[in-house]
């Protein structure tokens, strides 16, 4: 049940826009009132404008804004006195409205209003709500809808007959309002709910109480009825739906990112099971999206797969997605073909949402935050179908009335204001010591243009600081901190298949987790031995077969580079295991890059010399052992190597990122089995 989170010790919030702020997010902070990115809300209040007169202004939402996070500068104010006169008006198109809005803005810099700016401004209240909750959307898309609200509401409502937010509608909404004195509510059918009050709270409060209406009359409905018609499939549990996952992701992933990446997640919440697991779900995925917000982001219809859970035939399942999305993109593309105009330009054609009894639910996106919006309003069309089935028969938008909205100007204006996507955008890098210095350095390099990262390392609390930096800065999900010891092959296997059920895939491995040990040859013990070719090249090895792995299943290439040393080629004095290990690591990687190939796997190196600076290697016992092997005090070695250096230079963890992502990039998509060295310039160790 929605609850009121109103708090009077609120109250003393500024009138006008700071308590409009406060109400936003209260009713958004609720993804059963609001959808993401969905609704708006309005105050009228007066301003001054730019020449000091007292102006009546209307503070309604900015298009691209959500309205749990909004601030104030997410809102527009609005002239009123030039938008009133509008309603007079038989029609106006998208454009033209739009275009007039732009001139009412009392300043500039505020963003463009949202598209349902004119629903705010016709109704003659303080206060107004435009929200999409489920229970109101299942009234909205049943049958029966319009009786049910009368047996809820009376004549406390407005019913206004589907059609596409902008001009025609909000006049509807104006008029049946002015029509009926009695009115609390709009029901916009097929989309959602208009509220208005006197006072934020007032507004707030209707909003929520209307809602509660609702959600009480359905569950009394629902005692009677079976869910969804019922289950048909038991879930599979838990480690065995893991295992599947584990399996059919890359092969999602790669399917549907023939066209363009996508990061690929997953969810297998109770809500969702119980619907995927039912009788009712195939035929009732397959009527149409339970709102217009959710087109963008759900497209039209998801995918859904049709398979015996408990047959554990996994080769069957994959043989359904493999057929199941080939079918999708045929549909889509027909679909688009169908209700095409001129400069309409198709987006990816492949499913958002996909459905697979016993599983759960699968999504896919430019971004994990991107597949979890998707999964996030599939989870609301879920709660708006049993809603409505509770009450009637699910009825949706139809085709063109979805394609109208998929392709709507409007509508990509919102995504256009998204940031460009960059060189490593939609894909997943994995980096070995990625807490260390090269490591940190390399995994906010990639991410400067656009990749998610894995963060793995043995040291666990590094990794984990790490990843909570990098997604405050950049959002959630944008880093993973996953432990793993890559001399341990269930560790190794593990941390893939975290990153597969996390992202569905990877396309880039870091193979940069170490250590160094010096000693004269003749002291060199089996333990320092051990660990050096342990780490370097066991691990290394590990980590490049089970991603190797991953990547031959998703089929659309991948990316490896390793970070050797300038004792890869160069035979140092007092370092025969960590030169040794060095040595093998680069081959691994050349033999590596040779069976790579025939499946786009490109595999390279980059080989430093003496990261000092931030390098925990150099904290080790290492700085002395070195320092001694030259003759020379610990303080002087960054000076001793720079003027070793051809360049007289140092060398920083970011040069060897920077070497990193070039190696990663589309700039050396031409180059495989190549080392590059970044040390200044070292005659001895010059490759060859
Ligand atoms: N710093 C330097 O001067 C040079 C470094 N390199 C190579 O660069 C790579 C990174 O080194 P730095 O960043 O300087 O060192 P670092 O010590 O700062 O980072 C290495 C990271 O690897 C992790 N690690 C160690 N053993 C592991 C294991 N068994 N499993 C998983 N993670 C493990 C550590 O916890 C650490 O976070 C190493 O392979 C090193 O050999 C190569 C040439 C020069
Ligand atoms: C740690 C290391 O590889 C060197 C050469 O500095």
């Amino acid at each position: 049940m929605v609850k009121n989170h109103w708090n009077d010790k609120e109250d003393n919030l500024n009138t006008g826009l700071e308590e409009l702020v406060y109400r936003s997010n209260l009713l958004g902070q609720d993804r059963s009132v609001a959808n993401w990115g969905g609704g708006n809300t309005s105050v009228k209040t007066t301003e001054t404008d730019f020449k000091g007169d007292e102006v009546e202004v209307l503070w309604v939402k900015g298009s691209g804004s959500d309205l749990a996070t909004m601030q104030a500068e997410n809102f527009t104010a609005l002239k009123l006195a030039e938008i009133r006169p509008l309603i007079e008006k038989e029609d106006m198109p998208d454009e033209e409205m739009t275009d007039y809005l732009s001139h009412c803005m009392l300043d500039r810099k505020h963003p463009r209003s949202s598209i349902e700016t004119l629903l705010h401004a016709f109704l003659p209240y303080t206060h107004v709500d435009h929200t999409h909750p489920d229970a109101i959307i299942s009234i909205a898309c049943a049958d029966n809808g319009k009786e049910v609200a009368e047996e809820i509401y009376g004549n406390r409502f407005v019913w206004v007959p589907y059609i596409r937010p902008g001009f025609k509608l909000s006049k509807l909404i104006a008029e049946g309002v002015k029509a009926n004195p009695s009115a609390e509510l709009v029901i916009m059918e097929k989309h959602g709910l208009v509220t208005w009050g006197d006072t934020s709270k007032e507004s707030y409060d209707r909003t929520v109480a209307i809602i509660q209406e609702a959600e009480r009359y359905i569950d009394d409905k629902a005692k009677n009825t079976e869910l969804f018609g019922g289950m048909k499939y038991k879930s599979l549990p838990e480690e065995e739906r893991k295992a599947v996952l584990k399996k059919v992701l890359p092969v999602i992933r790669g399917h549907v990112s023939e066209e363009k990446r996508m990061i690929v997640t997953n969810d297998s919440s109770q809500e969702v099971l119980t619907f995927v697991n039912s009788r009712g779900a195939e035929e009732l995925s397959q009527i149409g999206a339970a709102c217009p917000d959710h087109l963008v982001h759900t497209k039209r219809v998801p995918l859904y797969i049709d398979w015996e859970p408990e047959s554990k035939d996994i080769d069957k399942l994959i043989e359904s997605i493999e057929k199941g999305i080939s079918s999708f993109k045929e549909e889509y593309i027909a679909y688009f073909e169908r209700n095409k105009s001129e400069d309409d330009k198709m987006f990816e054609a492949v499913p958002r949402v996909i459905l697979i009894p016993g599983i759960g639910m699968i999504n896919t996106g430019k971004s994990a935050s991107a597949a979890n919006i998707s999964e996030s309003l599939y989870k609301r069309a879920v709660a708006v179908m049993g809603g409505a089935t509770t009450l009637g028969n699910f009825v949706s938008l139809n085709e063109s009335e979805s394609f109208a909205i998929e392709y709507w100007p409007l509508e990509l204006y919102k995504l256009s204001l998204s940031p460009p996507e960059a060189e490593f955008s939609r894909k997943v890098a994995f980096v070995t010591g990625g807490a260390g210095g090269i490591g940190s350095a390399t995994c906010k390099r990639l991410l400067s243009e656009g990749a998610h990262v894995v963060v793995a390392d043995i040291n666990i609390e590094g990794a984990r600081e790490l990843a909570e930096e990098i997604n405050s800065i950049y959002g959630a999900n944008r880093a993973l901190a996953v432990k793993m010891d890559v001399t341990k092959e269930e560790e190794v296997i593990d941390a893939i298949h975290e990153v597969v059920l996390e992202y569905g895939g990877v396309d880039i491995i870091v193979n940069n987790a170490g250590l160094a040990s010096s000693s004269p040859f003749d002291e060199t013990t089996m333990d320092q031995w051990n660990l050096n070719i342990g780490v370097l090249v066991t691990g290394y090895f590990l980590v490049a077969r089970e991603a190797f792995k991953v990547m031959k299943h998703q089929d659309i290439g991948g990316n490896m580079v390793f970070v050797g040393s300038k004792n890869s080629i160069y035979a140092g004095k007092n370092a025969a295991a960590y030169s040794t290990a060095k040595a093998a690591e680069v081959h691994l990687a050349r033999t590596i890059a040779a069976d790579g190939g025939e499946f786009g796997i490109r595999v390279n190196s980059v080989l430093p010399d003496a990261v000092i600076r931030g390098s925990k290697i150099w904290d080790s016992n290492w700085k002395e052992e070195r320092a001694s092997s030259y003759g020379i005090g610990s303080d002087d070695l960054e000076s001793h190597y720079r003027k070793r250096t051809i360049l007289n230079v140092n060398i920083l963890p970011e040069d060897i990122a920077e070497s990193i992502a070039f190696l990663a990039s589309s700039k050396a998509e031409k180059t495989t089995g190549c080392m590059i060295t970044v040390d200044g310039g070292v005659a001895a160790a010059f490759t060859r």
